[in-house]
């Protein structure tokens, strides 16, 4: 592909983000771009789209292309799973091409885990069980990474998909694949014996400077990214509790900085609190605080923080 040059780049003023065009990244990068207050219409088949109240354009593609669009600076700004980029940057560099970008925030979704999986009845004792054997997988740079350092010998097998089905099918002895709840491993009789690689999705920037506008309209961006994110960790929660306990009632809301204290009408041995969470409230906790003589609990989510 001719990459546009900066001039071309300039030219069009507009911010770049790459996301996933369907898979399992895809809706909660666009759920995420929107609760930023982009406006994204992305109803349509087109590989590119224009955000209708900024100057940013989304481009969807397979998500193994998104880091090499960012690290050769196509593209602005990518969502993609830390497993496919520590990939990407471990091929480029084994080529000796250049596999730099700005990391900018881990996000809180597309957690999963790249492991090491062998048929149900392998007598697994150890990465060395693996000596020799021939391992089915998508991630080659990671798994020669993680095996080289244990110092064992092995022969791998490319699968670009269906690497679960490889040892059934007789093309290899394990495997070496993404694991989320086991479901899949399960379902083809293997189990999972090594963890190599956690994963979360992650937004990069490309390593090239950019002109200031643009720039500004990513920090502007990342606020809000941030912002986003806090309100999904945190909750609003609301309560009363007798005066004597107040200590102890705020003592158990996880993360609660000075919460506000208001008198109740016609009651002068209990107040209202009301606080910010960090955490959500688990239904252990808010029994307890029931103990405490609280009453009238409630925990309410927060759409947006800034602050
Ligand atoms: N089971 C899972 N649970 C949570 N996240 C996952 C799971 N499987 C994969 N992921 C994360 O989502 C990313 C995309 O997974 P997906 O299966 O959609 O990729 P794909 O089939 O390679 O898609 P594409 O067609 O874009 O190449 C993975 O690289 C990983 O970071
Ligand atoms: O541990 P589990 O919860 O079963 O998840 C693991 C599966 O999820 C992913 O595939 P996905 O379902 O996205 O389909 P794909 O093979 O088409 O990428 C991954 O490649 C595994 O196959
Ligand atoms: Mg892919």
């Amino acid at each position: 592909m001719t990459q546009p040059t900066s001039t071309q780049r300039t030219a069009s003023g507009r911010l770049r983000i790459a996301i996933q065009k369907s898979g399992r990244l895809s809706d909660e990068s666009q759920a995420l771009l929107k609760r930023c207050g982009l406006k994204l219409n992305l109803r349509d088949q087109r590989l590119m789209s224009h955000v209708e109240n900024l100057p940013i354009d989304i481009l969807r593609v397979r998500d193994d292309d998104i880091p090499g669009l960012v690290m050769d600076g196509v593209v602005d700004l990518g969502f993609i799973g830390e497993n496919v980029l520590e990939e990407e940057r471990l091929e480029r560099e084994a080529r000796g091409q250049e596999a730099a970008f700005k990391p900018l925030r881990r996000l809180d979704f597309g957690g999963c885990r790249l492991s090491l999986a062998v048929p149900e009845d392998f007598e697994y004792a150890g990465a060395d069980s693996l000596t020799d054997c021939r391992i089915a997988t998508s991630y080659p740079n990671l798994l020669r990474r993680y095996l080289n350092e244990k110092g064992v010998p092995f022969k791998s097998c490319m699968l670009k998909g269906s690497v679960e089905v490889a040892p059934r099918a007789g093309l290899a002895d394990a495997i070496c694949d993404l694991v989320s709840t086991g479901a899949t491993l399960e379902a083809n009789g293997l189990k999972e014996v090594e963890v190599m690689f956690r994963s979360m999705a992650t937004l990069i920037q490309a390593p090239q400077p950019l002109d200031p506008e643009r720039q500004a309209l990513i920090d502007k961006l990342m606020v809000r990214v941030n912002g986003v994110i806090q309100a999904k960790e945190s909750k609003y929660i609301m309560l009363h509790a007798p005066k004597a306990q107040l200590e102890q009632v705020i003592a158990l809301l996880p993360g609660a900085e000075n919460p506000t204290v208001l008198p109740l009408a016609e009651d002068n041995s209990r107040v209202a609190l009301h606080a910010v969470s960090s955490e959500t409230l688990f239904w252990d906790t808010m029994e307890e605080l029931k103990t405490l003589g609280a009453s009238s609990i409630l925990v309410l989510p927060i759409e947006k923080m800034l602050g």
